[in-house]
């Protein structure tokens, strides 16, 4: 689009009204799947979103989410909340992280920036750290992805490399971190080998160390701090292999809780602490995980815990984490330019937005949801409200979370007649789904049904529309199986629980007295998915989407 013609301005929709409250519904980590045992949301008591599927075909409809559809490498990559709010914020589909990583390092451009310059300044005399999620996920960070900048950091000149990783256990099968810690040892043993001085020098697992979000509990990000910064933690091993098999072998341990560990050397003194004069690259694509540490990392003034030391390093994220804030301000592969996103378009054009969720999906209906972009477009339009988020528990213990708070919220705004758009994360499919308790993850998908209720009430009493639909699968199912559909058993004869997202796709349902009479889901997009919602989502407002978004989901008949 040549930017003499460019306006914000869009053009009015030639059938459907103006100034109806549009509440807009995400469930986190809900999508469609068989009945069965194991999918959560179908065994839950779900009235609202059951009377809502009658509405099929024409106000009810399945959309995918997963894979290519969201800008994700293959069609094997589940979907994740990150591309699945761009996709649905910004309304067309963006090569992700995932995939822009994957590109740097096959081509070697990654070496050839600018943020891998800024790090090779210390590969001469300081160590090359690098922090990040140990899985093949592909949802923050992939193995293959670490590997492949381990080899090319160390051909590029690092001659001391020190791992500080996170075992996973969420977008992956729990216990499979000994598997990861393994291939990456062998790795590093081979680059030992060839003279360069590369280990792991500690770890502790994504949801008890650093891998916090939002801002939700900083004492995450400072336990991971004093191991690998400070190299001090409550468990000191010789090697990662060793540290993760025993502290998983604790009761009650699962790779995502795993305590903070440090790996000492033959006299117990910490084998790579962070110190003045070094490199470190945070090796995770995806942002809402890394923003805390990268501040931790970066701002010379920062009153979030106490950091002791702060060393003086050259700091680059895998990729910029937060476009407003700029952070961190050296990177290895630019981030996708998500621009001119829904939110945007609809404040400029006078739109009044209300979003809401709690702490630990906050940013997910407004960071991701804008394009990983902080802030508001239009303070004096905008108003987002977070619901503080429960800590110190994992979301199993209680699994209603905030959802009735954040639609009581939701309710409210809508009520108040203030905002043209209402716009919610619901998170307890996703967040207890993660956790793998199935009978916890049933009460979470309740409750969510419970808040969809409620905001479809306050629907109809102001006359307004309502588009409910979800991010990703999670809850639909949460064991894993084989390639014929059935359960896969592990060597104990137990069931393995997934408690990752899936590749399912998710519904997506309009309704309410405010919609216009002949408004129905069109039958020419069968292979529709989330980024598709945008350019609806801004009809039902009654303005034609910008012309290079991804088609409407409706027509009027
Ligand atoms: O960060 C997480 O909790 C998981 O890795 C992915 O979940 P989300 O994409 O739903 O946030
Ligand atoms: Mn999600
Ligand atoms: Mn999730």
């Amino acid at each position: 689009m040549g930017s003499s013609e460019f306006t914000w301005k869009l053009p009015d929709h030639p059938r459907l009204p103006k100034g109806r409250t549009v509440a807009v519904v995400v469930l986190d980590g809900w999508g469609e799947a068989e009945p069965d045992p194991y999918n959560c949301i179908h065994v839950a008591d779900t009235p609202a979103l059951d009377s809502l599927r009658k509405g099929a075909p024409d106000k009810w409809r399945l959309i995918k989410a997963h894979g290519t559809a969201v800008g994700l490498p293959t069609d094997d990559d589940m979907g994740n909340s990150e591309v699945g709010h761009n996709a649905l914020g910004a309304g067309r589909i963006y090569a992700q992280g995932a995939k822009l990583v994957d590109l740097a390092l096959a081509s070697g451009k990654i070496y050839e920036g600018e943020g891998f310059k800024y790090i090779k300044e210390c590969f001469e005399n300081g160590t090359l750290h690098l922090i990040g999620l140990l899985s093949d996920g592909g949802v923050h960070s992939r193995l293959d992805q670490l590997q492949l900048l381990v080899k090319g950091a160390a051909e590029h000149g690092a001659k001391r490399i020190r791992v500080h990783i996170l075992t996973d256990g969420r977008d992956v099968l729990d216990g499979s971190s000994v598997g990861f810690v393994e291939t990456l040892e062998n790795d590093l043993a081979k680059l030992r080998e060839k003279g360069v001085d590369a280990h792991i020098a500690s770890g502790g697992g994504r949801m008890y160390v650093t891998m916090d979000r939002y801002e939700n509990d900083w004492n995450v990000v400072k336990r991971g701090w004093d191991a690998q910064v400070l190299g001090e933690a409550p468990y000191k091993f010789r090697s990662a292999v060793e540290a993760v098999k025993k502290l998983r072998a604790e009761p009650n341990a699962n790779d995502q809780y795993l305590p903070p560990f440090v790996i000492v050397d033959e006299n117990g003194k910490a084998v790579g602490p962070i110190v003045d004069g070094d490199a470190v690259v945070t090796f995770n694509f995806r942002a809402d995980r890394m923003v805390m540490l990268a501040k931790a990392l970066e701002y010379e003034n920062f009153d979030k815990f106490d950091r002791v030391r702060f060393p003086k390093v050259h700091y680059a994220g895998m990729l910029q984490y937060d476009g407003e804030l700029k952070l961190p301000s050296h990177y290895l592969v630019s981030p996708p330019e998500i621009e001119r996103t829904s939110g945007e378009y609809l404040v400029h054009n006078g739109i009044r937005t209300f979003a809401c969720s709690e702490t630990v999906k906050f940013g997910h209906v407004t960071f991701f949801w804008n394009g990983n972009r902080s802030g508001y477009f239009n303070p004096e339009l905008e108003e987002y409200v977070e619901i503080p988020s429960d800590t110190g528990i994992p979301f199993n213990v209680r699994p209603k979370m905030k959802a009735v708070e954040i639609a009581e919220k939701a309710r409210d705004a809508i009520l108040s007649r203030k905002f043209d758009q209402v716009r919610v994360n619901l998170p307890n499919g996703d967040m207890v789904g993660h956790t793998g308790d199935m009978e916890a993850t049933i009460i979470g998908c309740k409750a969510a049904d419970e808040a969809v209720k409620i905001i479809l009430d306050a629907v109809e009493q102001v006359g307004g529309i309502y588009v409910v639909t979800a991010d990703h699968g999670n809850a639909e199912d949460m064991v894993k199986r084989d390639k014929s559909g059935q359960p896969l058993v592990d060597k104990s004869g137990n069931i393995q629980i997934l408690t990752s997202h899936t590749l399912r796709p998710v519904p997506i349902a309009i309704g309410g007295p405010g919609l216009a009479p002949g408004v129905r889901f069109r039958r020419d997009l069968a292979e529709a998915g989330l980024a598709n919602v945008a350019a609806t989502v801004i009809n039902l407002h009654g303005f034609e989407a910008p012309s290079d978004y991804e088609p409407t989901l409706i027509e009027v008949v």
